[in-house]
């Protein structure tokens, strides 16, 4: 048997839709694999009850599929789905590790990207890399058509999940199918002070380049109570505040100190519009280990 914990994560951060991702120290799945004739999965822990066990709709069965290994699957999610915060992710990056492990396929983490990936597209409808990536690899991930490339980093953050679920392939609905001119080379130059302050583990930079006129805008309004929200981030102290991956989570980045009032305020915004909400104080964090 072979048990890894994977972490959650935040994709896109805004202007890096699909591209950029962060491992969270915090929440995280565990998930212990071991051989079988065939694949099946168990699913328990927070919102078991909404996730099928059927091998052909959750993503730890496309994984076991690809790297050819059947298994008994045990997933005990301490990441909600629907979150915004790379549930999905966490179970296929944990069953791609460990499943690599058992059946000794000898692929690196950075092989087993694409791999965590297919997962996604059974849920999603997009094999998109951003979560997977660092929830194998850790810190900050940017994960393009020609791999995926990762920088070690250490940045405080806040992430706020509020009770109503948006599923990813809903919000992949909204996004629009052209940018102009003008917003290209906004979203590049966010992109660009966005990976500087991950490279320098400078939370201002990181707030600052999480500015998106483009996916975000259509995302925060399936969000209810996003706007104030981010707005009573910003007056606790946050430097940058973003939807965290296809939402409803949003991410707020900020000096280690003021997380707790960062926290406070979103949640407080949330319940104001009659939305519960639980933030979670972390850091960027490892990517998934054997436990
Ligand atoms: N192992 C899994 N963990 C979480 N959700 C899963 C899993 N397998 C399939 N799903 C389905 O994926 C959807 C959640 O994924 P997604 O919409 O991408 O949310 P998240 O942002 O939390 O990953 C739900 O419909 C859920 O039933
Ligand atoms: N790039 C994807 C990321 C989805 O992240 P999730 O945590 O909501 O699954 C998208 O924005 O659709």
């Amino acid at each position: 048997m072979r048990t890894v914990r994977a972490p959650a994560t935040s994709a896109n951060l805004g202007s890096g839709f699909d591209t950029f991702g962060v491992a969270l120290e915090r929440p995280a799945d565990v998930v212990s694999v071991e051989r079988a004739e065939r694949t099946t999965i168990e699913v328990t822990g927070a919102g078991a009850q909404f996730i099928p066990e059927d091998p052909k709709k959750n993503t730890v069965g496309a994984v076991a599929e690809a790297l050819d290994a059947p298994a008994h699957i045990r997933i005990d999610k301490g990441i909600r789905p629907a979150s915004g915060l790379g549930s999905s992710a966490a179970s296929a990056a944990g069953a791609a590790l460990a499943l690599n492990d058992l059946y000794d396929r000898g692929l690196s983490r950075e092989e087993l990207v694409p791999i965590a990936a297919e997962g996604e597209a059974v849920v999603s409808g997009a094999a998109h890399a951003d979560n997977v990536a660092p929830s194998l690899l850790g810190g900050f991930t940017i994960a393009t058509a020609d791999g995926v490339r990762a920088v070690d980093t250490n940045v405080p953050l806040v992430a706020c999940l509020p009770e109503e679920p948006i599923s990813t392939r809903d919000a992949r609905e909204v996004v629009p199918n052209h940018v102009t001119i003008e917003e290209m080379v906004t979203t590049v130059g966010s992109a660009a002070t966005l990976t500087l302050g991950m490279c320098q583990s400078d939370p201002k930079l990181v707030g600052r380049g999480m500015v998106d006129e483009v996916v975000t805008p259509n995302r925060a309004a399936l969000i209810t109570g996003y706007e104030d929200a981010a707005a009573a981030a910003v007056d606790a102290g946050a430097y940058g505040v973003t939807v965290s991956g296809s939402g409803p989570s949003v991410l707020a980045v900020c000096a280690p100190d003021r997380r707790r009032n960062v926290a406070g305020a979103m949640v407080e915004a949330f319940e104001a519009n009659g939305e519960k909400a639980r933030a979670y104080r972390t850091w960027t964090g490892d990517g998934a280990e054997f436990v």
